[in-house]
C-alpha cells in the first residue's frame, strides 16, 4: 500500500514545474510580505484586490459571456470605498492571497459593511455565492477565490483568543493573528479530508449526500480523525460509509476545498476485490451509493450543466476543478488504457 503511495507521490507534478522562470522569486516575495508589514502595506498600494461581500466573491461577466473574479486595482478600490462613504481604513483590512505571474500582489477584502448593490454598480459585477461561483469559474480562477474566502472567513471567526478570551490582532498580510494578552500566535486552520475513488477493476463507486444537488454523485469523502494517517482515515471512511474493506491505495493529488470551511482534500484511488463488492450503505451519511460502469461515467463527464428543475434526473459529477472530478477522470483514462 505504502509503496504505491510513494511511487505516485514522486510522479505527481510540482506546481513550480508548470511555471516559467520567476517562480522562486515570486514565492520569496510573498513570504517576505507575510513577515514585513511595511513591505506588505506598500505592495497593497500597487496590488490587485478581489472583493467579497459577506464572503461572496465579486464576479464580472466577460465579453464571451463567461465569468471571472474581478481583480480590481487597489487605487480604484480606494476611490470606490470613499465614494460609498467608507473612511478609507477598510482597504488596510485586505488580506494577502498570493502574487500573480505578472508580479502583482493579490489581496482579498470583504466589504460586507457597505451596501451590496452600490458596490456592484460601482464595480460592474455581482457578488455571487461561492458554491454557485464554483460552477461559473474556470479551473484556474476558482482556487484563488476559494483561498481568498477561506482567509477572510478565518479572520472573521478568529477575532478573539480561545484561551484568554482577549482580542487578537492580525499582521498586515493577514497570515497570522496574535493574542493581545498572551502573545499566542494563531495561523489559518484547515481540516484534512480524504477523498477516494473506489474501483472493483471494472466499475467505480460513487455516493451522494442528501445535500448534493439533484442527480450529483461524487467519490467518497470524510474528515480525518485526530491521530490517523491518510491510509487509516481512508480505510475507516470506506468501511463506515459503504461497508467495504479496501485492498490497495494509491495517492493522486490534493486540493484546498472551501466547503464547509477550509478542507485540505487528499485524493486517492483504492481497489476492492471483485468478489467483495456488496454495499452496505450507512444512510445517516449517504443518501445513496452505487457502482457505475465506464460507459455511465464517460457520458456523465460530458454533462457540463446540472439538469434544470422539471427535467428528468441525470447523473452528473463535481465540476472540473473539484478533485472528485479529477479522480473520476483519471479512473476513466486508466480503464480505457487497460481495455485497449
Ligand atoms: N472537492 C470534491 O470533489 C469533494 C469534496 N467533498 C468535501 O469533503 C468534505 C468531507 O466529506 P463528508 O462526507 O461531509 O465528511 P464525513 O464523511 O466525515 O462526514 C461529515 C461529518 O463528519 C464530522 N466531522 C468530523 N470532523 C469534522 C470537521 N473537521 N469539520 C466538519 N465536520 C467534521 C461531522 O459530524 C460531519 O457531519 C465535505 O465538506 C465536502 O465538501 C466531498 C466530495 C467531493
Ligand atoms: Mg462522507
Amino acid at each position: 500500500m505504502l509503496s504505491s503511495l510513494r511511487s505516485l507521490l514522486s510522479a505527481t507534478k510540482c506546481p513550480a514545474t508548470r511555471r516559467c522562470s520567476g517562480f522562486v522569486s515570486r514565492t520569496r516575495y510573498v513570504n517576505r510580505l507575510k513577515e514585513d508589514d511595511v513591505s506588505c502595506a506598500a505592495a497593497l498600494q500597487n496590488g490587485r484586490i478581489f472583493l467579497f461581500h459577506r464572503l461572496s466573491p465579486l464576479l464580472q461577466r466577460t465579453e464571451r459571456g463567461t465569468f471571472r473574479p474581478a481583480a480590481l486595482i487597489s487605487s480604484d478600490v480606494q476611490a470606490i470605498l470613499e465614494r460609498l462613504g467608507s473612511d478609507g481604513s477598510l482597504l488596510r483590512e485586505s488580506v494577502l492571497i498570493n502574487c500573480s505571474e505578472q508580479n502583482q500582489a493579490q489581496f482579498c477584502l470583504d466589504v460586507g459593511e457597505l451596501d451590496q448593490e452600490a458596490v456592484e454598480e460601482e464595480c460592474e459585477g455581482n457578488f455571487v455565492d461561492l458554491r454557485k461561483s464554483f460552477f461559473l469559474l474556470s479551473g484556474a480562477e476558482a482556487p484563488l477565490v476559494a483561498q481568498g474566502q477561506a482567509l477572510l472567513r478565518w479572520h472573521q471567526t478568529s477575532r478573539f483568543c480561545s484561551a484568554t478570551g482577549q482580542p487578537t490582532h492580525r499582521n498586515q498580510a493577514g497570515s497570522q493573528r496574535v493574542c493581545s494578552s498572551s502573545g499566542t500566535v494563531y495561523y489559518p486552520k484547515m481540516s484534512p479530508v480524504v477523498i477516494v475513488l473506489v474501483s472493483d477493476g471494472k466499475r467505480c463507486l460513487l455516493g451522494r449526500q442528501s445535500s448534493f444537488p439533484r442527480g450529483m454523485y461524487s467519490a467518497l469523502a470524510g474528515f480525518c480523525d485526530m491521530g490517523e494517517s491518510l491510509e487509516e482515515a481512508l480505510c475507516r471512511e470506506v468501511a463506515e460509509e459503504v461497508g467495504l474493506e479496501v485492498q490497495s491505495i494509491s495517492y493522486s493529488s490534493s486540493q484546498h476545498w472551501p466547503f464547509p470551511h477550509s478542507s485540505f482534500m487528499l485524493g486517492c484511488h483504492a481497489s476492492v476485490s471483485p468478489t467483495d463488492t456488496q454495499l452496505d450503505v450507512d444512510h445517516t451519511e449517504l443518501e445513496d451509493a452505487r457502482w457505475f460502469s465506464l460507459e455511465e461515467i464517460s457520458s456523465a463527464l460530458q454533462v457540463k450543466t446540472p439538469p434544470r428543475r422539471g427535467e428528468p434526473p441525470v447523473l452528473w459529477l463535481p465540476p472540473e476543478h473539484a478533485i472528485g472530478n479529477r479522480l473520476i477522470t483519471e479512473w476513466v483514462v486508466r480503464q480505457r488504457e487497460s481495455e485497449s
